[in-house]
C-alpha cells in the first residue's frame, strides 16, 4: 500500500489552463474520489498522475518516489489505470489470454498461466474465458477483464476513471462490489473519478470537489448525507445529487 501526493499540479492545453495548482494527498489504502462538473479536469488529474500526459508542472509522488523519475516499467508496476469504456480499452483482435499476458511479459514475471488463472478467479470470471475475445464478453465481463489486466501486476495504486458509467445499472453495482472486495483483500490505494455521488459515498473515504480546474473542497464521504460542504459549489453539487435521489 502506498500514498499518493499531488501538489501544485497545473496543466495547460495551448492557451487554456485546465488545472490550477491542484493539491491533495491520498493515504495508503484509502479510496479517494474526484467529482465535479464535466470538463472540470478530473480525468486530466489521472492522466497526469499516470504520466499518460507528461506536460505538466508540480509534483506527483507515490510513496517516496516521484512519478517523473520512475522508469516506465516501475511506473507500470506501481500504478495502473482502469478506463470508463472497457470495449475501447481492450484490443478487439487480442484474446483475453494475450491481454493479460502482455503486462506479465513486460514485467518479466514467470508462472504466467497460474497468474492469469488467479486473476480471472479474482475478478469472478471463468478461467476458460481466457480464450475468448472482447466481443464474446458482456460489458460487465469486459470491465472485469480490464480490472484483471490492471491488477495482474499487483500495483500499489489504482486510478479509476468512471469505471462503471458505461455499464448497465445492474452491472454497475457488481463492479463496484468487486472493486471494494479487491481493495479489502489486496489493500490497494484507489483514486476514483465519478460523476455519481452515490458511488462516491459507497466507495470513497474522502473526495475532492473540482470546478473549472480547481479543488474547491475536500470532504469526508459522510458529508454527503447531511450536505456538510462549506464551499457554495460543493453544497450545490451535493444538494442536486440528494434531490435527484429523492425524486428517482
Ligand atoms: N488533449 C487535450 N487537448 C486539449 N484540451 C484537452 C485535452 N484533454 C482535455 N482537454 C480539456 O481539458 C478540460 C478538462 O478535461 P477533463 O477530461 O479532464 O474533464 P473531466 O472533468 O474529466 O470531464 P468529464 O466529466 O466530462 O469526463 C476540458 O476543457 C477538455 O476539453
Amino acid at each position: 500500500m502506498k500514498s499518493l501526493s499531488v501538489s501544485d499540479l497545473s496543466v495547460s492545453f495551448g492557451a487554456l489552463q485546465v488545472l490550477h495548482e491542484i493539491s491533495f494527498d491520498v493515504r495508503p489504502g484509502e479510496c479517494f474520489g474526484l467529482v465535479g462538473e464535466s470538463g472540470s479536469g478530473k480525468s486530466t488529474v489521472l492522466r497526469c498522475a499516470s504520466m499518460l500526459w507528461s506536460n505538466w508542472t508540480g509534483q506527483v509522488g507515490i510513496g517516496d518516489a516521484d512519478v517523473r523519475t520512475m522508469s516506465p516499467s516501475t511506473r507500470c508496476r506501481t500504478l495502473q489505470m482502469v478506463f470508463q469504456d472497457p470495449y475501447g480499452s481492450l484490443h478487439p483482435r487480442h484474446a483475453i489470454r494475450t491481454v493479460l499476458s502482455e503486462p506479465l511479459k513486460i514485467q518479466g514475471v514467470g508462472d504466467r498461466d497460474a497468474r492469469m488463472a488467479q486473476a480471472m478467479i479474482d475478478v469472478g470470471l471463468p478461467v476458460d474465458f481466457l480464450d475468448r475475445y472482447p466481443h464474446q464478453l458482456s460489458g460487465g465481463q469486459r470491465q472485469r477483464v480490464a480490472i484483471a489486466r490492471a491488477l495482474i501486476v499487483e500495483p500499489d495504486l489504482l486510478l479509476l476513471d468512471e469505471p462503471t458509467s458505461a455499464l448497465d445499472v445492474s452491472v454497475q453495482a457488481e463492479i463496484l462490489n468487486l472493486l471494494a472486495k479487491l481493495k479489502e483483500e489486496k489493500g490497494f490505494t484507489y483514486v476514483m473519478v465519478s460523476h455519481d455521488l452515490a458511488v462516491v459515498d459507497h466507495m470513497c473515504d474522502r473526495f475532492a470537489v473540482m470546478q473549472a480546474g480547481r479543488i474547491v473542497e475536500i470532504l469526508d464521504h459522510q458529508a454527503i448525507a447531511g450536505n456538510g460542504a462549506s464551499a457554495p459549489y460543493a453544497r450545490e453539487l451535493i444538494a442536486a445529487s440528494l434531490e435527484y435521489e429523492r425524486i428517482a
